[in-house]
């Protein structure tokens, strides 16, 4: 689904990423890890084509990102939902319009059945008429999962999703993650947290990615 091949990238200052080769296939859950700075969400960037590579190859769906026309890029994005690390909303606009927000640009229309369920999913159903800045850290979160996942993509790409949750509203949004999942979508999670990783794998057969000296390798058993 998503093939590195011995991908540098960086920003000037010498590479952040170098000589990165590694496959996510279609189904899989990784979690990516890594100091503060290391390179994650730049990692998750590469991967939805919003950064190319300097140097090799990034695959995405079987096509090279660097020779992609613009429609491949809009038709392979839509298969990538990305819940971001800040995860911004249109403050004016109704929790639903915000979530229905991808259907909407891309010129189409939210059933409202499929969004009330998918609010409901989230467990959101009461906040469906509620303004973004009345929802708490952890509904903004669910929110931005819903938001990605309602154009009905085949992976889901998170940026610490949990950063700012108590352990409660984090299990909550990982038991989300897993159920994508288990529905047969590929999930992509950056994370510091390690006991989310530990809890995961409890529930998941989740493999743990580590940015390490430049590079991304799979970690052992030594969380
Ligand atoms: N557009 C950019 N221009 C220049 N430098 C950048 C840019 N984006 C990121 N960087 C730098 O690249 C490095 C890696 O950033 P990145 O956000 O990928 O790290 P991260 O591992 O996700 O960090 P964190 O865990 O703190 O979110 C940082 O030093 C950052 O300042």
């Amino acid at each position: 689904m998503i093939a590195f091949r011995n991908v540098t990238h960086g920003y000037g200052d010498g590479p952040l990423l170098s000589d990165v080769s590694l496959t996510l296939p279609p189904g899989s859950f990784h979690f990516l890890t890594g100091p503060s700075g290391a390179g994650k969400s730049t990692f998750l960037k590469l991967c939805y084509r919003e950064l190319m590579p300097i140097a090799g190859t990034v695959e995405i769906f079987g096509q090279d990102v660097s020779h992609m026309s613009r429609d491949a890029v809009a038709m392979a994005r839509r298969k990538i939902g990305v819940v971001h690390q800040d995860c911004q909303f249109l403050d004016h606009l109704p929790l639903a319009d915000n979530v229905a927000l991808p259907l909407t640009v891309a010129g189409r229309e939210a059933n409202p059945e499929e969004l009330k369920e998918l609010l409901a999913w989230v467990g959101l159903s009461g906040h469906a008429r509620a303004r973004p800045p009345s929802l708490s850290g952890g509904e903004r979160q669910r929110a931005a999962l819903a938001r990605a996942v309602i154009t009905a993509p085949e992976m889901v790409l998170a940026d610490e999703p949990t950063g700012n949750l108590d352990w409660d509203m984090s299990q909550r949004l990982l038991t989300l993650l897993v159920e994508l999942n288990r529905m047969g979508k590929t999930i992509l999670i950056a994370t510091h947290d390690m006991n989310l990783i530990r809890t995961a794998k409890s529930q998941v057969a989740a493999r743990v990615l580590r940015i390490r000296d430049r590079t991304v390798q799979h970690a052992g058993a030594d969380l």
